[in-house]
């Protein structure tokens, strides 16, 4: 069954409605109860107890790990990872430590100090007033967790994906480090950026030791009123995914199935790429040139002959180099989330350096993704005002149950 994205409320935030309301609420020994028992579930009463998305939980349990086909929060982080121990048992202390820290942070909760002023705070603050902002958190693995130098550094080799590896190079790529790779990674998204931050900056802190971080990417993207979100080049981005109601789709598209080792079942393989995007360049081409380059129309997110965005792409009416036109006729589908970024000035241009943190997630890369890839790195009209700067893949395991930790199934057994 997919992961249903019900609104419970920490203890927090029940004691700030129940005051709000001048309600005298109880709430559960857990702490928590849910947002339409307090309600009674109708829009309106929600609108009146002053419900936002800022307010709403997103369960961190589930078949499926959450933020993958979660419908996309406004801000990412996504930190990637180099384990620097070589002790399985360090792995696992770590995974256990960040399910707890994922768990909580996910209820707009954070690390209790008891009392000892000596000590640094256990949680770093930043989100003490904030709403759990629909925070959730993916992790996943990449190649050289399994093998490095042909060294099976964990003991896991037998239990690597089928399709995890390093994303093949392509002629036009201009990776940089560190943005290649990365032994494990974790894909943090919020609504709020600095609910958001906070809970990267604790995994970061809480990983000393055992992890050190080789690279982090923040991101934005802006979805007004569930509306497809624009790129920087102001496009729809994200028209053709399957609706994230679709569990029909995701699991065609998305979610591995019996051909995957046992803790792989129900995830999905995430590739990033950090594609730079020339906006000056961009600026200074024509509508057609623009329209051309997608094979849409940019206000309505129309495909080409066609008038509404959700209107089926008709192949003939496309440009045989428009970005839509190639991916297309791969016959391939993917889960596209991605995120846009500004990271300041490009030292080497004078621009704006920005871009789309582009992530996909999907079944099976070698099938669905390399493919597009390929096709696109030779052929794509965007090339032209696009460079791959950074490139990774990593295998994200099934959901997490309530008593275990992330990917136990993997470090176990
Ligand atoms: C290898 C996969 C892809 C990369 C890399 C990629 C980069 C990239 N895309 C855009 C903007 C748009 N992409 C759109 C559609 C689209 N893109 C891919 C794949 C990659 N894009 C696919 C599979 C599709 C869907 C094709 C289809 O079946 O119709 C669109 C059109 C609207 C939409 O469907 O989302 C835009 C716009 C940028 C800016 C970019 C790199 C910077
Ligand atoms: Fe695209």
């Amino acid at each position: 069954m997919e992961q249903t994205e019900s609104k419970k409320y920490s203890r927090r935030d029940l004691l700030k409605l129940s005051l709000a309301a001048g309600a005298g609420m109880a709430i559960s020994a857990s702490g928590i109860g849910t947002f339409a028992a307090i309600t009674g579930g109708s829009a309106k009463s929600e609108a009146a107890a002053g419900k936002s998305r800022n307010t709403s939980v997103l369960p961190f349990y589930g078949q499926h790990q959450a933020g993958i086909v979660t419908p996309q929060q406004t801000y990412m982080y996504l930190a990637a990872f180099n384990l620097t121990t070589g002790s399985r048992s360090s792995v696992i202390q770590l995974y256990k430590t960040w399910t707890a820290l994922g768990a909580q942070m996910s209820m707009g909760d954070t690390a209790e100090d008891k009392g000892n002023d000596w000590l640094p705070p256990k949680d770093t603050g930043e989100a003490l007033d904030l709403q759990p902002s629909r925070l959730t958190m993916t992790f996943g693995f990449g190649p050289s967790f399994f093998s490095q130098n042909g060294v099976d550094r964990f003991g896991v080799l037998e239990k690597m994906p089928k399709h995890v590896k390093d994303i093949p190079p392509f002629p036009r790529d201009d990776l940089q480090q560190p943005f290649i790779g990365g032994d494990i990674c974790i894909q943090v998204c919020a609504d709020d950026q600095q609910v958001a931050f906070h809970a990267v900056r604790n995994f970061i802190k809480t990983a000393v030791g055992t992890a050190e971080l080789k690279w982090m990417q923040s991101g934005f993207i802006s979805t007004p009123d569930g509306e497809t979100p624009r790129n920087l080049f102001g496009f729809k981005d994200g028209t053709a995914n399957a609706s994230p109601e679709d569990v029909h789709a995701h699991d065609e598209i998305v979610w591995a199935g019996e051909e995957e080792p046992d803790w792989m079942k129900g995830g999905t393989y995430m590739a990033c790429r950090k594609i730079k995007m020339f906006l000056e360049v961009w600026d200074r081409s024509s509508l057609k040139e623009q329209e051309d380059t997608f094979g849409r129309k940019k206000t309505s997110g129309a495909p080409y002959g066609k008038v509404k965005e959700h209107d089926t792409v008709d192949l003939a009416q496309q440009p045989s180099t428009s970005h839509t036109g190639l991916a297309k006729r791969t016959g391939q589908q993917i889960y596209r989330r991605a995120y846009s970024y500004t990271d300041g000035v490009d030292a080497k241009t004078g621009y704006v350096d920005a871009g789309l943190m582009f992530i996909s997630y999907q079944k099976n890369p070698d099938r669905q993704l390399l493919p597009m890839l390929e096709v696109l790195s030779k052929q794509d009209k965007l090339n032209e005002y696009t460079k791959h700067v950074g490139s990774a893949m990593f295998a994200c395991a099934r959901g997490i149950q309530k008593g275990e930790y992330i990917a136990q199934a993997l470090l176990e057994g």
